[in-house]
């Protein structure tokens, strides 16, 4: 796609969004996300949908000015009719990784804004100029290449709640050209131009000469990364289908002929989510050591350990399982817990004395399993599995009795669960059935039905 550099943005930039349920948009109040509002806004009236637009602004706490600037989109949203909520982050900062927890508080909050209001799309403001930025941000550390793709131009938040970037093809500079011709003004945020940050500098190399074409390049890479990734997504998903099962709770089979698969590439990858998958992990599985893995899987028995998954290939199958070590400790029940990154906790209310634990290997032997697989391996891969306890009794599993119980416990498809960027809709479909969690959500967009993800939604 090439960056629309016109301040004409009468090509339709949501005509092919579901706005059915509402919409938020989020608002820092900079030029880009103010940009979005307004064109969102012209859309909504023009289109005369009614449905319903809200514009939401996050108080990070993090400069002494961030109460009075939402304030001010409040005033800029007041003026002009548009419903706005100011949602503050509370509870601690930590001293590291601060952009990445504030990026985390802050789709939470917005996802728990829209969710209130049943509202399923939250859009941002992000721009062709931020996807340059990020990709070559990405380009200068040792990624696998999937990093490359970029920002996504969706991505699914908890499994339910859909953030869509249409700006993704907008460059900043039309986006103020369209403000400055509305004589609109817009905040700007010091943090930008902050060149202890890792971004602004990337910005401010961009302004140089040679900027716009190392611009024009990133985006051209990321166009063809986000084409790879899905491609081999695809054929992941394809092999997960085809060469998976799971024969008993916690635990995946994978027919023994996945090892030697002709599409090697594909068969690393599919490892390397089903791994993560398995382990909990948000992360995928190292490539390079999926590769070794996988090297040796196809010369015989083993028994290994990666990504928190217990690799036990017999003549009868590879069986994968969460290692027993490092499981969560006994927490209480609270409404949409991701316990152990595998499991979606729902928790209406209850006594006060429930826990959510692993289910451990005493309560693990006395459960009723298939004859069909050794039963060490079952009784293993169960014991690692969440159960609700009640003064030291179980009360149930996920896939068991949990239904009829005040908790409910779903399987989560962990390098998916928080973020899935839609490059990846295909594989985490795929390992979504494996699991037997949730289908994905109705998608984003009308008429697109690019992936088998979307059709299953
Ligand atoms: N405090 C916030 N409240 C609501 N949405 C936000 C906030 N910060 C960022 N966003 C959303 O994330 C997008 C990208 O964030 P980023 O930090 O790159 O933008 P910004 O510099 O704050 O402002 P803008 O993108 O509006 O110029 C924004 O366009 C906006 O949609």
């Amino acid at each position: 796609m090439t960056p629309d550099t016109k301040a004409n943005f009468s090509h339709g930039l949501f005509s092919d969004l579901d706005f059915s349920s509402g919409a938020v948009a989020a608002v820092s109040g900079g030029s880009d996300s103010t940009a979005l509002l307004l064109l969102l806004k012209d859309h909504f009236d023009r289109t005369a949908s009614g449905a319903r637009l809200l514009a939401v602004t996050i108080d990070h706490g993090l400069r002494p000015d961030s109460a009075i600037e939402a304030q001010q989109v409040a005033n800029f949203c007041a003026e002009r009719g548009i419903a706005h909520r100011i949602l503050a982050w509370h509870g601690d900062k930590p001293a590291t990784g601060l952009p990445a927890a504030a990026r985390e508080a802050r789709y939470r909050l917005l996802a728990e804004a829209a969710g209130a209001q049943d509202i399923k799309l939250i859009l941002t403001g992000h721009t062709a100029d931020d996807q340059a930025e990020t990709v070559l941000m990405r380009q200068a550390r040792d990624d696998d290449g999937r990093g490359l793709a970029g920002m996504a131009p969706a991505t699914l938040h908890d499994w339910r709640t859909w953030i869509v970037r249409p700006l993704l093809g907008t460059r900043r500079a039309a986006l103020r050209e369209m403000l400055q011709a509305r004589d609109i003004g817009w905040i700007e945020d010091p943090t930008n131009i902050d060149i202890r940050f890792e971004r602004p500098r990337v910005r401010a190399k961009l302004a140089q000469g040679e900027g716009e074409r190392r611009i024009a390049e990133a985006l051209a890479r990321s166009q063809q990364a986000a084409f790879a990734r899905q491609d081999i997504g695809r054929r992941a998903a394809m092999l997960i289908d085809a060469f998976a099962d799971r024969p008993s709770p916690g635990l995946i089979r994978l027919n023994r002929d996945f090892a030697g698969h002709e599409d090697g590439e594909a068969t690393i990858y599919a490892l390397r989510i089903l791994l993560a998958a398995v382990g909990g992990m948000s992360f995928l599985a190292d490539e390079a050591r999926c590769a070794a893995l996988l090297s040796r899987l196809r010369s015989g028995s083993l028994c290994a350990t990666l990504s928190r998954t217990v690799v036990d290939a017999r003549r009868t199958g590879i069986f994968l399982r969460r290692e027993n070590r490092n499981l969560p400790a006994p927490t209480p029940p609270v409404d949409n817990l991701l316990w152990d990154n595998r499991c979606r906790i729902t928790f209406k209310d209850g006594p006060g004395d429930l826990v959510i634990a692993p289910l451990g290997s005493a309560a693990a032997r006395q459960a009723p399993l298939s004859e069909d697989i050794p039963q060490s391996l079952s009784r293993a891969a169960l014991a690692a599995e969440p159960s609700l306890w009640s003064g030291g009794v179980s009360l149930g599993f996920a896939g068991s009795n949990a239904g009829l119980l005040p908790v409910s416990a779903v399987p989560a498809v962990a390098p998916f669960a928080r973020f899935l960027p839609s490059f990846d809709i295909e594989p985490a479909a795929a390992t979504a059935a494996l699991m037997g969690a949730p289908p994905l959500p109705a998608p984003p967009f009308h008429g697109h039905d690019g992936g088998r993800g979307w059709a299953k939604a």
